[in-house]
């Protein structure tokens, strides 16, 4: 009699449980504020590494909105996190960043703390699960808030209060938990066709807009999106028809408004992806200039310039409402090399300003070594330069000169309607020949 074999059936691999929907949006804002706190790289340069697994548009939106939160809140997060643990987390635990992106969510975004804390704990299988639960759920049934008004990083606070004083140190956290306005430069200041506020000619400040390529004359080119203190300086060239270089200009907020003002402009731009930015920028509102994509250190224009601008590289502290990420990358040792790489840049640019010509130094940054130290520097170096300050009415409502003829804007600047970001911009004239 034969025997009958039955073949063993091979054992089922365990099944995997299915990541709860949303949890490559949470790793992805996880890789994106490793790349800023530990690789120290800028949030919008990260984007598309760190949201390579997520394929809607919506999605990398949420990853780079919870990163943003997290950013802004970090130190109120923080100590959310150490009033519940035994022993301080190390600051760059897997378990205390994924705390922080469970609280930035539950208690800042509006997400369901059910939700919140689901989809972050994928994200520390393997490791301190159990500890991040508790320590979550501890938070939430002890009625966990963050402040209204959000605490600056402490480094950040000490610098400010430093250069600017404590009431401008407020106005920062303040401007850290109101989400901006969006302002808009005109190409044609006449043009009406968007209802905001107006704090100078040709700007308009708009409060919950939407997304922008569906506001009224964004197809037709009508106008760009661009902070008010951002249009300063080149509100300083003001209008005109000869040649005026524009230098580290890309995306081209500024060329856009020289354009607009009459001026025959080359735009130069170390970037060729930021210069590719420009060039779209220029095609969309039908303005021109000559865009050359060139490192100013080696580049040179073939003559003297009436009008010369300046928008050097900086630690970008200024635009921080918006971009989070610059409060915790702008270290001291950035802002020097920061502030000798402008010197460098500014001392070159005046050679190419001609005898008589306007020269527009300009950083968005808060940090005075990027500001009126370059100024002192540059004034110390160069005497056939001087300070022309602003004409009564060149000037926004609400934001005056400072008395040594160089306009600083502060968190605090225009609060009432909004704020602006912080910006050192000088207008000089080179002595005529
Ligand atoms: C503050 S952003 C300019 C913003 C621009 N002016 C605007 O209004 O849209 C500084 C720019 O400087 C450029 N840059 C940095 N170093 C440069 C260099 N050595 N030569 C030319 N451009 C440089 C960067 O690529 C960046 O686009």
């Amino acid at each position: 009699m034969g025997v009958m074999t039955t073949r063993a059936k091979p054992p089922r691999p365990p099944r995997r449980p299915a990541l709860p929907l949303g949890t490559a949006t949470r790793r992805a804002a996880l890789r994106l504020l490793d790349a800023v706190l530990r690789r120290g790289e800028a949030l919008e340069a990260a984007l598309p590494a760190a949201t390579r697994d997520l394929v809607s548009p919506p999605d990398r939106g949420l990853a780079h909105a919870i990163a943003a939160e997290t950013l802004r809140r970090l130190p109120d997060l923080d100590a959310l996190i150490d009033s519940a643990t035994r022993q301080i987390l190390p600051e760059d635990a897997k378990a205390r960043m994924a705390l922080r992106i469970a609280l930035a969510q539950a208690l800042a975004l509006g997400t369901p703390p059910h939700a919140a804390i689901a989809t972050v704990l994928p994200l520390v299988d393997g490791g301190p699960r159990r500890l991040v639960h508790g320590v979550f759920g501890t938070l939430m049934r002890g009625g966990a808030a963050l402040p209204e008004t959000p605490t600056l990083l402490v480094p950040v606070a000490e610098r400010w209060r430093e250069a600017w004083g404590e009431e401008v140190v407020a106005a920062a956290s303040r401007a850290i938990a109101a989400p901006p306005p969006l302002d808009v430069t005109l190409r044609d200041p006449a043009w009406s066709g968007l209802e905001g506020e107006s704090l100078a000619p040709g700007h308009v400040r708009l409060v919950d807009a939407g997304p922008v390529p569906e506001l009224p004359g964004y197809d037709a080119g009508a106008w760009w999106v661009q902070d008010l203190a951002a249009s300063l300086p080149a509100r300083l060239i003001g209008s005109g028809a000869g040649q005026a270089l524009d230098l580290c200009a890309a995306p081209g907020g500024k060329t856009l408004q020289l354009a607009a003002a009459g001026w025959q402009v080359t735009a130069v731009d170390a970037s060729k992806s930021r210069a590719a930015r420009l060039n779209e920028n220029l095609a969309r509102t039908g303005l021109s200039a000559d865009v050359v994509v060139g490192d100013v250190l080696d580049w040179a224009p073939d003559a003297p310039a009436e009008a010369v601008l300046v928008d050097a590289p900086c630690s970008a502290t200024g635009i921080f409402r918006r971009h989070p990420d610059v409060l915790h990358r702008a270290h001291d040792g950035v802002i020097a090399e920061m502030a000798e790489l402008q010197g460098r840049i500014l001392a070159r640019a005046a050679d190419w300003v001609r005898p008589g010509g306007l020269l527009v130094y300009a950083t968005c940054s808060l940090e005075p070594a990027e500001g009126e130290a370059q100024l002192a520097q540059f004034l110390g170096q160069r005497g056939d330069f001087a300070v022309m300050p602003p004409a009564p009415g060149e000037l926004p409502a609400g934001i005056a000169a400072h008395p040594d003829g160089y306009v600083r804007t502060l968190p605090g600047t225009v609060e009432a309607t909004g704020g602006c970001d912080g910006f050192f911009v000088a207008r000089l004239r080179r002595a005529s020949a």
